[in-house]
């Protein structure tokens, strides 16, 4: 039997980043078609904006293993509607993950396949579970970078086809200065 070597990293908390990790970041020109507010979405393309960075530490696809990676979700709106990840369920279906939040405030909006949403509040220490089956998508509503970790089955995957087409039933915006959560007008099923 070959045995894998056991690792412990830092993550710094201020930035999220995690050493050694393979990082991702995406622009609000790859999130085209997710927000509702086109108008608002085809001006603030002209910056281009950083919208969430990832630094993951991934392990080959077998079951039994996991991987965790860090999100570093910035602040920032599309007309009314907060900055998103785009969201997924996961390829194997039936896998679960788990969140903790490090800095600054969220939350997340999860989705049955028959598209039941529910929003989690999320801040510094909050844990959230993801059920399998359970589609997921984290929302910035502050005004600072909001950072968590993640757990996730090595074999789970991402499937980001459904939530790419038709989105999540709610979404997050503010309103008068308030956070709500609000059924998404552009939902069908
Ligand atoms: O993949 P997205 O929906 O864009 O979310 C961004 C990332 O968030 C978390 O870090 C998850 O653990 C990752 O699996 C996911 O890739
Ligand atoms: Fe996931």
């Amino acid at each position: 039997m070959e045995y894998k070597k056991p690792l412990g990293v830092d993550i710094d908390l201020e930035t999220g980043v995690i050493p050694g990790a393979q990082k991702l970041v995406r622009r609000l020109s790859s999130l085209k078609g997710y927000f509702l507010d086109e108008k608002a979405y085809n001006e603030l393309l002209r910056e281009d904006p950083v919208v969430y960075e990832v630094y993951a530490i991934e392990q080959e696809e077998n079951d039994g293993d996991l991987n965790f990676a860090t999100t570093v979700l910035y602040p920032g709106k599309v007309g009314k509607e907060f900055f998103f990840t785009k969201g997924h369920s996961h390829a194997k279906a039936d896998r679960a993950e788990i969140y903790y939040g490090i800095r600054g405030k969220g939350g997340m909006l999860l989705q049955t396949p028959e598209g039941k949403a529910e929003w989690i509040p999320m801040g510094p220490g909050t844990v959230v579970y993801v059920p399998p089956y359970w589609a997921h998508r984290t929302v910035n509503t502050g005004n600072e970078p909001f950072i968590f970790l993640a757990v996730y089955p090595a074999d789970a995957g991402h499937d980001y086809g459904s939530i790419a087409e038709k989105g999540f039933s709610k979404i997050v915006i503010e309103e008068n200065g308030e956070v709500k959560v609000v059924n998404n007008p552009r939902w069908k099923k």
